[in-house]
């Protein structure tokens, strides 16, 4: 649960999809004053700035934590300028892919005695609502400290898991990360289904959305597992019976869903350099 003490000031660097989605509920939860780097437009309360440019950052602004939010195929440019004018920070880093190793390259190439503490975090987009999880790794030499400040700021929009080797944020990437796009995917699916059977569109979306919803619910609530969940659903001869015979053939979503989320780990971990 979120503490009630101001969470750490930030410098967030891109502030698109999933920028945006922490930053709601960290100005939620009350935080130090922070600044956004994005090239975009973004109003944000008093005491917070926005900046366009690292030129634009206040000149007295050390921030708790400085996050990296863009994509990670652009980001070298950024961090290089980052590394001149922040030496030693808590480098947060939710970019898909991007290893220590890479990171800390980077940044320190332009200025090769920086030296920055680097954690990263894979969150998700339901962080918009307080709903996320997030997966993190911090390399070895972080302090407790400067992990619980990186805790409290992804705990503060939903949930956190630690991982023991960098290597399984990829892993964290393809199930959680993209995770939401599968389900999001299932919806547009089972709308398009339910339209085929000739429900109105409207009822169709409808029923697809609330059903996904009261099913996480449900998995939230329930100390049984999904399976359990699937069998209480399932009557012997019925309707459900018949569904799943199609989608559990070993050939349907066993292997699809088990080979989508190998295929994301594996693009995560092309983008590591
Ligand atoms: N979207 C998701 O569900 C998740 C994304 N992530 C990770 O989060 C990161 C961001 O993804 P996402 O939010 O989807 O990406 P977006 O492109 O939506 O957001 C990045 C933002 O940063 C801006 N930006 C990029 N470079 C600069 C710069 N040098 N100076 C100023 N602004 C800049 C972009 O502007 P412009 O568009 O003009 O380039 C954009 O507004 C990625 O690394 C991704 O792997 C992690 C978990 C989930
Ligand atoms: O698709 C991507 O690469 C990012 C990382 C996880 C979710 N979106």
């Amino acid at each position: 649960m979120p503490s009630s003490s101001p969470l750490p000031s930030v410098l967030l660097v891109g502030c698109g999809k999933m920028g945006n989605a922490m930053l709601e509920g960290w100005l939620k939860h009350g935080q130090k004053p922070s600044v956004v780097l994005d090239r975009h437009d973004h109003a944000l309360p008093s005491p917070h700035h926005h900046a366009r440019t690292v030129a634009d950052i206040p000149a007295d602004f050390t921030p708790d934590i400085v996050i990296v939010a863009v994509k990670p195929q652009k980001a070298d440019a950024i961090l290089e300028e980052l590394g001149q004018h922040f030496s030693n920070p808590v480098l947060l880093s939710v970019m898909a892919g991007r290893s220590i190793e890479s990171l800390t390259k980077t940044y320190k190439k332009a200025n090769p005695s920086a030296n920055p503490t680097v954690v990263r975090a894979m969150p998700n987009t339901p962080c918009a609502i307080g709903a996320g999880i997030t997966g993190l790794y911090a390399e070895a030499g972080t302090t407790a400290e400067q992990k619980d400040q990186c805790d409290a700021l992804l705990r503060s929009v939903g949930e956190t898991v630690w991982v023991e080797q960098e290597n399984l944020i990829d892993a964290v990437t393809a199930v959680s990360g993209s995770g939401p796009a599968y389900i999001f995917l299932l919806a547009e699916l089972m709308e398009k289904a339910g339209i085929e059977q000739g429900l109105p569109p409207e009822t169709a979306r409808k029923l697809a959305r609330r059903t996904i919803f009261g099913a996480g619910a449900l998995l939230d609530h329930s100390v049984l597992d999904a399976s359990e969940l699937r069998i209480q659903v399932t009557s012997p001869g019925g309707t459900t019976a018949e569904a799943l015979k199609i989608l559990m053939q070993p050939d349907a979503w066993p292997k699809a869903v088990s080979q989508a989320i190998s295929a994301a780990a594996h693009r995560a971990h092309e983008l590591s350099s």
